[in-house]
């Protein structure tokens, strides 16, 4: 028979992370605009196996497909600002539901505290979050270097993005960091050597759900 323990843990997962009628594993991945996140989240579904999941990206291909929201997400977008959560949440819970895996790099969400409460009641949380801390300055040279043809990546955007990060993104990740979730990384550093660090954080990881897995097919203790 199952330990009550374990039993008490299953039911609480049950009712957590499950979707589409699987259970999922999410890592938010949080950082200011050009602090790298996109760069090292592709290196972790290389080197993991994560499914990548840009809110920005989702967003802009939401803009291009031409649906009846685009306009105003694109105008949202080019001024800086924060897509109203029920959207974006709709986007990231259609390509979790979509794709055959079942862990997430969650990138640029939750972007606020609308954005927080949002996937709160979706019934979902991360596992934890990896937040990437880089000087505004550094972030700055970064944007205008990088060359995307992306309509916020101007100057009088950029400034605006950084206001809404500082105001909006922050008080997000100190939220996740007093429930001591969030694992911080010097994104400064070169691109190698910031994955050195992320390698070490998801080396240490093992999914909720993959722990509860192993804990339920372990012999009891008697
Ligand atoms: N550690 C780094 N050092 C220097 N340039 C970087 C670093 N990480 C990313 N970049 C470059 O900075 C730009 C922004 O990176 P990106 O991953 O798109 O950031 P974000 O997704 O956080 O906006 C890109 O041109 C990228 O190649
Ligand atoms: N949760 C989110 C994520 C992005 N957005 C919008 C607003 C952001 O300025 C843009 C671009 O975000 P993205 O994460 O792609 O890029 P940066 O981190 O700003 O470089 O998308 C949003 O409204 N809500």
């Amino acid at each position: 028979m199952m330990d009550a323990s374990v039993a008490v843990t299953e039911q609480e997962n049950v009712t957590e992370n499950i979707l589409g009628g699987k259970k999922v594993a999410v890592v938010f991945v949080l950082g200011g605009p050009g602090s790298g996140k996109g760069t090292q989240c592709s290196n972790i579904v290389e080197h993991f196996g994560f499914t990548h999941l840009s809110a920005g990206e989702l967003l802009r291909t939401e803009i291009k497909s031409g649906s009846e929201n685009g306009a105003m997400i694109d105008n949202i977008i080019k001024e800086g600002r924060i897509v109203p959560s029920e959207i974006t949440i709709k986007l990231l819970q259609e390509a979790m539901i979509k794709s055959e895996n079942d862990k997430f790099l969650i990138d640029g969400f939750p972007r606020n505290e609308e954005n927080r409460a949002a996937f709160e009641n979706i019934n979902l949380s991360p596992d934890f979050v990896l937040f990437f801390d880089c000087s505004e300055e550094e972030m700055g040279r970064r944007l205008l270097g990088r060359n995307q043809g992306r309509a916020d990546d101007n100057i009088e955007t950029i400034r605006k993005r950084f206001g809404v990060f500082e105001e909006s993104s922050l008080p997000v990740v100190e939220y996740y960091d007093s429930k001591d979730m969030v694992k911080k990384i010097n994104a400064a550093k070169p691109i190698a050597e910031v994955f050195e660090d992320v390698k070490t954080v998801f080396q240490m990881y093992c999914p909720k759900h993959a722990l509860l897995n192993q804990a339920t097919q372990m012999p009891s203790r008697e």
